[in-house]
């Protein structure tokens, strides 16, 4: 690993002369396998230009990346380069806000979210699981991608909105699945980046389906904020109702709405992702399937081999894989002064696959994390400092109920045919096809019941 130099070098670090729109596509089209290959010419520091988004120095090297995410937040700004999102997030948005604006929301959003809270979901996490994984076929093959994102829908639905089953939460799950569907289209993208998010928010269209949305998710705010069993409540909107900010208000009904908004998005496709990756990793390697399979049979969801397979799947297939600050002054990074306004990236792919850090960093090993803690600066899937994932242990843990669930269920076959090429969506990285699998057979793991004796 490489240290700062005494004396840093003024000006941005060198990188590929290519012009910017064959780079833009290069790192949007190829993603892992462009990155490595401008690892291999540059180094662990290099800077891209990419369209719309200025330079990237990208970093690849520990050491470096624990600059940035030890650095001030009021120099390395995250919130601007989120803007995309604000038509969806609205104003009050912790990923779209900088600075002590930031760190207010953060506070207020960090204390439903603590690991020891997140056992409050299991029931619920595995009732859904059980009931997606009852509706799969069985000896034929389909692409387990969308089903992860029904179960991390519903997950959402009902422990951070709190709706229970019934007429309002089909109402809510089909009012969101269409203003997702809308914005996540390459045509929506594409218009909002040409005419920028304020404009794009103002369009007569953007407006109507917003209205849609909000027209749903503003009774389910005001109608908890009157709930009589409130305090008693689990689900995550219940607890930030009762948060305070510092001088004792409440948040407002818009910072609610705007955070929900922003957790559904933030939670929802990257757990769907992270799962699909998962199941298509298992199954492309049968020793390891073989092994999570008898452990969660054994000990359910809490098994270290679990563990191991979704820090392994977030390892070799971030959801991300970048995150990036934008600088608010000149400021010393991997020995450069940089100038104000460039953008540094660490890269949560290259850093991936260090082989200082990880022998054979290719390869998917679970038994790996078997006697490895991971490295705060060396695993980062859920980026760093005081902008790192919010939903960190909300998603590791749900992402081990619910393969547990699956595991329990049913027989994965392992499969024949190679692995899935990582395919961009949006910003996140998914698999080509889907993540298809077949189950093999159905594995009931609930004790057999005794015949119920009925009094003649
Ligand atoms: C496997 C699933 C997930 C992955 C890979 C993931 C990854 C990330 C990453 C890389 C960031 C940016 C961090 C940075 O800039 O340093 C982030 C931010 C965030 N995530 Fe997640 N995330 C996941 C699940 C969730 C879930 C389930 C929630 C909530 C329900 C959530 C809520 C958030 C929020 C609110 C932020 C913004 C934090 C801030 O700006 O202060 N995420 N996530």
């Amino acid at each position: 690993m490489s240290t700062t130099t005494a004396t840093p070098i003024e000006g941005l670090p060198p990188g590929p002369s290519l012009p910017r729109a064959l780079q833009t596509a290069g790192f949007i089209l190829r993603g892992p396998s462009y990155l490595k290959k401008l690892q291999a010419e540059h180094g662990d520091v290099f800077t891209m230009r990419i369209t719309g988004e200025g330079r990237w120095v990208i970093l690849a090297d520990p050491a470096h990346i624990k600059q940035v995410f030890t650095g001030s937040p009021d120099v390395f700004h995250a919130g601007k380069g989120n803007q995309v999102l604000l038509p969806l997030l609205g104003d009050h948005s912790v990923l779209l806000l900088d600075g002590p604006e930031h760190l207010r929301q953060r506070r207020l959003l960090l204390p439903p979210f603590h690991g020891q809270r997140m056992t409050a979901y299991g029931e619920l996490m595995d009732e859904i699981t059980a009931e997606e994984v009852a509706r799969w076929p069985v000896g034929e093959d389909f692409a387990s991608w969308p089903r992860m994102q029904h179960i991390t829908l519903e997950v959402i639905m009902r422990a951070v909105f709190g709706v229970e089953q019934g007429p309002q939460l089909d109402r809510v799950r089909t009012a969101l699945n269409r203003l997702l569907d809308e914005v996540m289209r390459p045509t929506t993208m594409a218009v909002l980046s040409a005419i920028g998010p304020h404009r794009f928010r103002e369009l007569a269209i953007v407006k109507r389906e917003l209205a849609r949305a909000d027209a749903e998710i503003y009774p389910v705010i005001r109608e908890r904020r009157a709930a009589p069993d409130l305090e008693d409540r689990q689900d995550i909107l219940s607890l930030l109702l009762q948060a305070r900010h510092e001088d004792g208000r409440p948040m407002s009904d818009e910072e609610l709405r705007d955070e929900l908004m922003t957790l559904l998005v933030a939670g929802h496709e990257t757990t769907a992702t992270t799962l699909g990756w998962a199941v298509e990793r298992l199954t492309r390697h049968p020793d390891a399937l073989a092994r999570a399979t008898a452990e969660v049979r054994e000990q359910g969801a809490d098994g270290p081999f679990l563990d191991g397979v979704v820090k392994e799947t977030l390892r070799l297939r971030p959801v991300l894989s970048v995150v990036v600050r934008q600088l608010q002054e000149d400021a010393e990074v991997a020995g450069y002064r940089l100038p104000a306004g460039t953008r540094v990236v660490p890269c949560i792919q290259l850093a991936h696959r260090r082989p200082d850090v990880y022998p054979d960093p290719d390869a998917f090993r679970p038994e790996r994390w078997l006697d490895q803690q991971p490295g705060t600066y060396s695993w980062l899937p859920f980026g760093g400092g005081v902008r790192r994932c919010l939903g960190a242990s909300f998603a590791l843990f749900e992402a081990k109920r619910v393969l547990a669930g699956i595991l329990g269920q049913v027989d994965l076959a392992p499969a024949a045919r190679d692995g899935e090429q990582v395919r961009r969506r949006a910003i996140t990285q998914t698999p080509q096809h889907g993540a298809r699998i077949t189950v093999a057979a159905r594995h009931d793991r609930r004790p057999v019941q005794e015949p119920v004796a009925v009094p003649a």
